[in-house]
């Protein structure tokens, strides 16, 4: 299972969360990836964690103001990045230029949606992987594999009609080992979640328990 940790603008330190993040993948096996803010690619990258941006915009080197630059991440350590969160919706025309922009920049790319038909749409447009997150259970405390486990599976049977090799992630109120299994039960390949790490008293604890049953 992949463990994608979204720190969105969450007033944490990135960088004990980063470091965290590290030694909890380096002691388990699990990979975990950490996506913070822009303007902490860096210091992130610098901990030796696998590090995301949390969006990169469809435009390349030239006279762009106030954009992400694909470039510009691959250069301050980013490896992957999410696309079309549900926090920052694009134009399918945008996803489908921001996909271009990672792939110029070898970005690996996991392209967020509401549901199983967007999945099946993102799917179409090729990137390593989907995530599937309701946005009415993102930042709760239910994890969507107990919420809704349906919109897990159809997310992975939609992805899978489209395109056998995305893989299929799913969000939205994950936190536990518990959490995790039943993602993993339902065919998900990995998850995505923000909260249940990045607002937690103690991220290394979250993250051990997180991983503890895999
Ligand atoms: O949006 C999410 C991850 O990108 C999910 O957020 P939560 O884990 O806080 O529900």
């Amino acid at each position: 299972m992949f463990v994608l940790v979204n720190l969105k603008a969450y007033p944490c330190d990135p960088v004990a969360v980063a470091t965290a993040a590290r030694d909890v993948a380096e002691a388990s096996g699990v990979r975990i990836a950490v996506a913070p803010q822009a303007a902490h690619l860096d210091a992130v990258a610098e901990t030796g964690v696998e590090t995301w941006a949390q969006h990169v915009d469809p435009i390349a080197h030239g006279s762009h103001t106030g954009h992400t630059l694909a470039e510009a991440v691959a250069d301050a350590g980013a490896t992957g990045t999410l696309c079309n969160h549900s926090e920052h919706r694009l134009t399918l025309a945008d996803v489908d230029g921001a996909l271009d922009a990672a792939e110029r920049t070898d970005l690996e790319t996991v392209v967020c949606a509401n549901n199983p038909d967007q999945v099946a749409a993102a799917a179409a447009l090729g990137p390593d992987a989907v995530a599937v997150e309701p946005p009415a259970l993102i930042g709760g405390d239910v994890s969507v594999s107990t919420a809704d486990p349906d919109i897990v599976e159809g997310a992975v049977a939609a992805a899978g009609a489209v395109d056998p090799e995305v893989d299929v992630y799913c969000g939205a109120g994950v936190s536990t080992g518990d959490d995790l299994a039943a993602a993993a039960d339902l065919g998900a390949a990995g998850v995505l979640l923000a909260s249940g790490v990045a607002k937690a008293d103690d991220p290394r604890a979250a993250l051990e328990d997180l991983v503890s049953g895999v």
